[in-house]
C-alpha cells in the first residue's frame, strides 16, 4: 500500500484556517513531509487593512516555516491563496477560483472556526455550522474528491463524561436552528443563548456539536473523517519544540503565570489535563485524510485525538511543572515572582483573589497614579479574571475519552510513516514538554530573547528582596500597632512563638532518632 507522502504526491489540498494555530501547521507539515503535494489552495480573507496577498506574505515569514524554508526555498510557490470570506453566501469565492477548485481539489481539510467561548450564538452558528454546511456543498461539485477531513473539538460533547467515537444526537435540528435565528434580532438571540446551549458551557462547544451533526448529514456523499483534538498545545517536536503562536486555551495560563500576574485558579489538581500537542494532532489529520481517501471507510469515523486514555498528566502536575520551568527560564519584566496556585475550593480561590490579585493590583495603580502615569493593572486582572473563569470549567473535571480509531489508524501506518508521522503519545514525556511549551510561549509568543534570562533573573532575586522588605515592614507595623500597646496581645504573641519553637524542636528531636 502507498505510504502517506507517496498518497499526496500529485494531489490538490484544500486548507480552510490555514492562517491560524492549527493550519499553518498542518501546510509546513505537508510541504515538508509530502514533497511532491502538486498544490495547496488556502482560502483566506483579507483581515486587519490587508489584503489577502499581504497576508499569506506575512503568514510565510513566521517562525514555523523556518524548517522548510531552510529544506526548499521555493515552498511557497505550492501555496495557492484563494480569497474567501467563510460568513459569506457561497463563502464569497469567485466563479473562476470555485471552477479551478472543483476541477482539481482531491482533499479537503476544513480547520477554520471562531474558537472564542464569548463568540455571539449567531456568529458562531455562521461560522461554525453555516459555513460548514457551505463547504460541504462546495465540496460535493469536486470531480476528484477523495476525502473530507473536518476538524471537530474533543468537547463538543463535553456535556457528557463518557465520549465514543460516534457522533452524538445534536441538541437541536441544526436547520430548524439556523431557521429561527435568521429573523431573530441579536438582542433576543443573547437573552436565549443560555436556554439554547443548555449544559455545555458556551457557544464554541454547542456550535461545533451542530457541525458534527451537519457533516454526517453529508457523509452519505462524500468519504469523511472527524478529528476532534482535546486541548491543543505547543508542538512537541515538529517542526521543532514548543512552537505556539498565541494566548488561547492554556498558554494565556501559563504566561499570566509565568509574569507572576496569575497567582490562583480554580482547576482541580487530580482532574487529567487533556493537553494533545499541535503536531500530533496535524500528524494524525494527514494520516486520517490518507486512510479515508485510500480505504474509504463505509461511515464517517471519527477520531478522538487525546492523551488522557493513554499517558495522563494531571493539572496539579502541570502547574508544578510549570512554575519549576518559569523559575528556571523567567519570562522579562515579571510583574512578581512566578507563584501559582490551583484550587478545586471556590472559597478559598476567592480569598487567593483578593490578597494576591486585588490587594496588589491597587497597591500598584496607587504607585501608578501617584508616579504621574495611567492605572492599569486592575484592567490586567479584570480581564485575565474573565478569561480564566471561561477556562475553568474544563481545569476543573475530568473526561474519559475512548480513542480506539487513533490506536487504530497507527496500526495501519508503515514503519516509516509511524516515524515521519508520529502521533504515538505514549512517547510523550510530559516534563520535558512542558519546559519546552513554557521555553515556547517565551520566545514565540512574547518574542523575548533567550540570551536575556541572566537580566530575567535578576530581576526575580529583585523582586524576592522586595517581598522580603516588604514583609518585615509589614511585620513591625503589625508589631507597633496592634501589639506592642496591649499586654493581653504581647502574652498571645509570646505564647504563639513559644509554640511555634517547642513544635521545631520537636520536630528537630525526632527527625534526629529516625536518622
Ligand atoms: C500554572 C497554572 C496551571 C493550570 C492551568 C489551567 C489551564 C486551564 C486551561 C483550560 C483550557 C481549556 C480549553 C478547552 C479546549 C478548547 O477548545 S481550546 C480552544 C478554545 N479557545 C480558547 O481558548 C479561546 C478562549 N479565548 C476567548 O474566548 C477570548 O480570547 C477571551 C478570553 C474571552 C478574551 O476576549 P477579549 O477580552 O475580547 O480579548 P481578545 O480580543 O481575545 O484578546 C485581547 C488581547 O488579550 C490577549 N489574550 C487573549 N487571551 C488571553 C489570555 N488567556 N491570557 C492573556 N492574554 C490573552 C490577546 O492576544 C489580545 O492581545 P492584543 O491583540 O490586544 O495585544
Ligand atoms: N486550539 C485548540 O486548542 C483547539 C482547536 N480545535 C479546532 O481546530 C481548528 C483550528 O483551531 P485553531 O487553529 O486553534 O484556531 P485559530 O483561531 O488559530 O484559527 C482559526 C482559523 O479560521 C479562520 N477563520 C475564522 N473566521 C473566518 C472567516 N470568517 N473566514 C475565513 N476564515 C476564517 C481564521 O482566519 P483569520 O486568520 O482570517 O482570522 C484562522 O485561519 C478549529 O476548528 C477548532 O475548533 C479543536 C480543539 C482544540
Amino acid at each position: 500500500m502507498a505510504s502517506i507522502s507517496d498518497y499526496y504526491a500529485g494531489k490538490s489540498v484544500l486548507i480552510t484556517g490555514a492562517t491560524g494555530f492549527m493550519g499553518k501547521v498542518l501546510v509546513e507539515k505537508l510541504l515538508r513531509s509530502c514533497p511532491e503535494v502538486h498544490a495547496l489552495y488556502i482560502l483566506v480573507r483579507p483581515k486587519a487593512g490587508q489584503s489577502m496577498q499581504e497576508r499569506v506574505k506575512d503568514m510565510m515569514k513566521c517562525k514555523v516555516f523556518d524548517r522548510v524554508r531552510e529544506e526548499n526555498p521555493d515552498f511557497h510557490k505550492k501555496i495557492v491563496p484563494i480569497s474567501s470570506e467563510l460568513t459569506q453566501p457561497g463563502l464569497a469565492i469567485s466563479p473562476e477560483d470555485v471552477e479551478k477548485l472543483t476541477a482539481c481539489v482531491n482533499i479537503v481539510f476544513h480547520c477554520a472556526a471562531t474558537i472564542r467561548f464569548d463568540e455571539p450564538l449567531k456568529h458562531a452558528l455562521q461560522l461554525n455550522v453555516i459555513a460548514t454546511q457551505q463547504l460541504l456543498s462546495l465540496a460535493q461539485q469536486m470531480h476528484h474528491l477523495e476525502a473530507f477531513i473536518h476538524v471537530s473539538t474533543a468537547y463538543a460533547n463535553c456535556n457528557r463524561r463518557h465520549i465514543d467515537e460516534v457522533i452524538y444526537p445534536p441538541p437541536v435540528e441544526p436547520k430548524k436552528l439556523i431557521d429561527s435565528l435568521e429573523w431573530l434580532d441579536e438582542g433576543i438571540v443573547r437573552d436565549i443563548t443560555p436556554r439554547l446551549i443548555g449544559d455545555r458551557p458556551n457557544t464554541y462547544t454547542y456550535t461545533k456539536a451542530l457541525a458534527e451533526c451537519v457533516v454526517q448529514q453529508e457523509s452519505t456523499k462524500l468519504n469523511i473523517g472527524i478529528i476532534r483534538p482535546s486541548i491543543v498545545g505547543a508542538s512537541w517536536q515538529e517542526p521543532f519544540p514548543g512552537w505556539i503562536d498565541n494566548f488561547n486555551g492554556p498558554s494565556g495560563v501559563f504566561i499570566a503565570a509565568g509574569k507572576g500576574i496569575l497567582r490562583t485558579m480554580r482547576a482541580n489538581n487530580d482532574a487529567v489535563a487533556d493537553l494533545i500537542p499541535v503536531d500530533v494532532v496535524i500528524n494524525l489529520t494527514i494520516a486520517a485524510g490518507w486512510y479515508t481517501a485510500v480505504h474509504r471507510p463505509k461511515s464517517v469515523l471519527v477520531y478522538n485525538c487525546t492523551t488522557g486514555g493513554i499517558n495522563p498528566f494531571h493539572w496539579g502536575e502541570i502547574e508544578h511543572h510549570v512554575m519549576s520551568s518559569f523559575k528556571r527560564n523567567p519570562l522579562e519584566q515579571a510583574f512578581r515572582r512566578p507563584n501559582a496556585n490551583i484550587t478545586s475550593n471556590y472559597l478559598i480561590n476567592q480569598y487567593w483573589i483578593l490578597v494576591s490579585h486585588k490587594f496588589p493590583a491597587l497597591i500598584y495603580d496607587l504607585f501608578l497614579r501617584l508616579s504621574g502615569q495611567k492605572p492599569q493593572m486592575m484592567r490586567i486582572f479584570n480581564r485575565l479574571h474573565k478569561a480564566i473563569g471561561l477556562l475553568e470549567y474544563f481545569s476543573s473535571q475530568d473526561w474519559e475519552w475512548n480513542s480506539e480509531n487513533m490506536s487504530m489508524l497507527m496500526s495501519q501506518l508503515t514503519p516509516e510513516d509511524k516515524k515521519t508521522f508520529n502521533f504515538d503519545v505514549r512517547q510523550l514525556n510530559w516534563p520535558e514538554y512542558i519546559e519546552n511549551y513554557c521555553i515556547g510561549t517565551k520566545k514565540y509568543v512574547l518574542n523575548e530573547d533567550m540570551s536575556d534570562i541572566p537580566a530575567a533573573r535578576q530581576h526575580l532575586r529583585k523582586l524576592r528582596n522586595i517581598r522580603y522588605t516588604f514583609n518585615t515592614i509589614l511585620l513591625v507595623f503589625i508589631w507597633r500597632v496592634f501589639i506592642a500597646r496591649s499586654q493581653m496581645a504581647r502574652n498571645i504573641w509570646y505564647f504563639v512563638v513559644s509554640l511555634c519553637f517547642k513544635f521545631l524542636s520537636y520536630f528537630k528531636a525526632s527527625s534526629t532518632l529516625t536518622n
